[in-house]
C-alpha cells in the first residue's frame, strides 16, 4: 500500500470532488460515517459517555458528521467545540449547522482553560480536533486541553491522525499531541504512523478506504510503501515441481566466535527452514560439534583458529554469503572480512559485528557489492552512518548511504524499514516479543535464503522482513510474547509461508 503525503491527500481529495461530482461535504460525510460505522460495530449502542472534541476545520467537521450520526442512534454524545481560531472551514459550517437542527442546541465551546469540561476514566474520547493541516505546535490552553485529555485514562481515539502530529515531521519532546488508544485514519496511513518516535501515539491503527479516486492515487508517485499480507504474496516465488536443491541456492554462512557459536546456528537453521537448498557454514574450529549435532543438515568448514574467525574460503562457490553474527571486531577477523570483500562481486548480506567491521574501517564500504543486504539494528545504524536528529533525517541519511555504497538497509525496529535509494519500505508484520536475543540472526539467514533462491535482494529483504514478523506472530499466538525465542521463530518459518496464502489471514492484515 503506498503511503501518501498530506499535499498527495489534498490532491486525491480534489481529483475525486471533481470525478465523483460530489461535494467536499459530501465527501466529509462519507468518510465521517465510515468513523461512525466502525464506532458503532465497537460499542453496538453501549450507554457510555462520549465526549468528542472538534476543531474548526475539515477534521473537526468529521467529528460533526460523528457526532450527529451517534447521536442520531440515542448515544450519550457530548461535544466541544475547540475555538483555537475563528477560521471555520465552510464544511465545518455546514455541520455545525446540521448539528444543531438535530440537537436544537449549539455544541459546548472552548476558548479558555476555565471551559474545559471533566473528563472521566470511563469516558469515550473522539480526538477530531486537527488532521492533516496541523501546521504548527499546538500551544497555549489547547496544548493543555490535549495534556488534560492524555492524563485522563478515557480511551481515546484519534480521527485521521492524532491531534499534535505532523504528517511530515516530528514533534518536538514536550510537544502536546494526543496519545490515541486507536486511530481511524483516512485512505492512507502516514508515515509517521510507522516511525520510532511518533509511532506510540497512533495506538491501533486502522485505515479507512473512502472511496478516494483509485485512478488518480495509482498514478500517484510514491517512494513510501506499507508492506502487508497483499505485497508479500506478490513478492513470493512459487516452486516448480521439476526442481532440485541446487535451484535453491547454495548458501554460505561465515561467524561465529567462542561463546558466540548459537548465532551462525540460529542464522543457518533460518536459511534451511526457508528453503535452502544446500547451507554451507564458514566458522572458528570450536564451533565444529555444536554445528554437526544441532543442525545435521548444514555442510562445515573450519577455520584454522579455534575461537575466531581469521580468514575466509577464496575458492568456495556460493550463490550468496552471509556475514558478521557472532564474530567479534578483533583484527584477525577484520581481515576475514576484507578476504570475503574482495572475492565477492555479488550481493552479500551482512549482520552484526559485520557491520560494526564496516563502521570501524570505513574503506571497506566501497568494496561492498552492488546491492548488498546491511541489516543494521538501531545502535549499529548509527556507527554506520553517525547520529541523527529525529526520525526525518534519519531517513534521509539512509537514502543518502544506500545511493553513495549502492547497498540496500534493513533498518530493524518494531517496523523494520527497508531502503533501497530513494524507495522505503515499512514492514507491517511482527510484535514484541520478537525483541529477542537471536532475532536478527534469524532475519539475516532469511534474507540469505531468499537471495540464494534467486528473489532480487531488495525483494528478499522485504518479502525476509515480512516472513520473519508473520512467524513471529504465529509463535506469539501460540505461546506468548515473553517465551518467544529466535529459534522459534525460525521452526515456524514453514508455517508462516503456508499462512500467506490461507484465506482468513489473507484477510486479516
Ligand atoms: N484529504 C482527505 O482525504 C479528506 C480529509 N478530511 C479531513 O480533513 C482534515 C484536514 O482538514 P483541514 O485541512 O481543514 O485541516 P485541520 O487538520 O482540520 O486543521 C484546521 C486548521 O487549523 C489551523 N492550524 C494548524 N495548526 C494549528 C495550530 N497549531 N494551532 C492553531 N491552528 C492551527 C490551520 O489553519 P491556519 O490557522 O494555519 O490558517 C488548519 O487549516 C483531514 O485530516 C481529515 O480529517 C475528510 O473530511 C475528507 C477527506
Ligand atoms: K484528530
Amino acid at each position: 500500500m503506498k503511503v501518501l503525503s498530506a499535499e498527495q491527500l489534498s490532491g486525491a481529495d480534489k481529483e475525486t470532488i471533481r470525478k465523483q461530482n460530489i461535494t467536499s461535504e459530501e465527501l466529509m460525510e462519507r468518510a465521517a460515517t465510515l468513523v461512525f460505522n466502525e464506532i458503532n460495530q465497537r460499542l453496538q449502542g453501549a450507554p457510555i459517555p462520549i465526549k468528542i472534541f472538534c476543531g474548526i476545520g475539515n477534521n473537526g467537521g468529521d467529528g460533526l458528521v460523528i457526532a450527529r450520526h451517534l447521536i442520531q442512534h440515542g448515544y450519550h454524545v457530548t461535544v466541544y467545540v475547540v475555538n483555537y481560531s475563528d477560521k471555520r472551514s465552510e464544511d465545518f459550517l455546514a455541520n455545525y449547522e446540521k448539528l444543531k437542527v438535530i440537537t436544537n442546541d449549539w455544541p459546548h465551546l472552548i476558548k479558555e482553560e476555565d471551559h474545559f469540561p471533566e473528563i472521566n476514566t470511563g469516558d469515550f474520547v473522539i480526538d477530531a480536533m486537527f488532521g492533516i493541516g496541523l501546521n504548527r505546535p499546538i500551544e497555549g490552553w489547547v496544548a493543555k486541553l490535549v495534556k488534560l485529555i492524555n492524563n485522563s485514562q478515557a480511551f481515546i481515539l484519534a480521527v485521521d491522525m492524532p491531534s499534535g502530529l505532523f504528517s511530515d515531521k516530528t514533534p518536538g519532546k514536550k510537544a502536546a499531541v494526543i496519545e490515541a488508544n486507536y486511530t481511524l485514519s483516512f485512505q492512507s496511513p502516514k508515515l509517521v504512523f510507522f516511525l520510532p518516535e511518533t509511532m506510540d501515539y497512533i495506538g491501533d491503527l486502522q485505515v479507512l478506504d473512502i472511496g478516494l479516486d483509485r485512478e488518480y492515487i495509482s498514478k500517484l508517485i510514491s517512494e513510501t510503501f506499507l508492506i502487508g499480507k497483499q505485497e508479500a504474496v506478490s513478492l513470493y516465488i512459487p516452486r516448480k515441481k521439476n526442481s532440485h536443491k541446487g535451484d535453491y541456492g547454495k548458501v554460505l554462512i561465515v561467524g561465529g566466535s567462542y561463546g558466540k557459536i548459537g548465532s551462525v546456528l540460529l542464522t543457518a537453521t533460518a536459511a534451511l527452514k526457508t528453503g535452502t537448498g544446500l547451507c554451507s557454514l564458514y566458522i572458528p574450529e570450536c564451533g565444529y560439534d555444536i554445528i554437526q549435532t544441532g543442525l545435521p543438515e548444514a555442510m562445515l568448514m573450519t577455520d584454522t583458529d579455534k575461537k575466531m574467525l581469521t580468514t575466509y574460503p577464496k575458492d568456495f562457490d556460493a550463490d550468496v554469503v552471509c556475514f558478521g553474527m557472532g564474530v567479534g571486531t578483533d583484527e584477525k577477523s577484520v581481515q576475514a572480512l576484507k578476504e570475503l570483500l574482495q572475492a565477492n562481486n555479488d550481493p552479500v548480506v551482512i549482520d552484526a559485528d559485520g557491520l560494526n567491521i564496516l563502521s570501524n574501517n570505513k574503506e571497506f564500504l566501497k568494496m561492498l557489492p552492488k546491492n548488498s543486504v546491511l541489516t543494521p539494528h538501531p545502535g549499529e545504524l548509527k556507527r554506520l552512518i553517525g547520529a541523527w536528529e529525529d526520525d526525518f533525517q534519519k531517513l534521509e541519511k539512509v537514502k543518502k548511504f544506500s545511493k553513495k555504497y549502492n547497498v540496500i538497509l534493513v533498518v530493524k525496529g518494531a517496523h523494520t524499514f527497508t531502503i533501497d535509494r530513494e524507495y522505503i519500505y515499512i514492514n507491517d508484520s511482527g510484535n514484541p516479543g520478537m525483541a529477542t536475543a537471536g532475532s536478527g540472526d534469524v532475519l539475516s539467514g532469511i534474507i540469505t535464503s531468499l537471495i540464494g533462491q534467486g528473489y532480487e535482494p531488495v525483494n528478499a529483504a522485504v518479502f525476509g522482513v515480512y516472513l520473519h514478523g508473520l512467524s513471529g506472530d504465529i509463535t506469539a499466538e501460540e505461546i506468548g510474547y515473553e517465551s518467544l525465542l529466535a529459534g522459534d521463530i525460525a521452526r515456524n518459518m514453514g508455517k508462516a509461508v503456508k499462512a500467506l496464502f490461507e484465506r482468513e489471514s489473507m484477510e486479516s492484515k
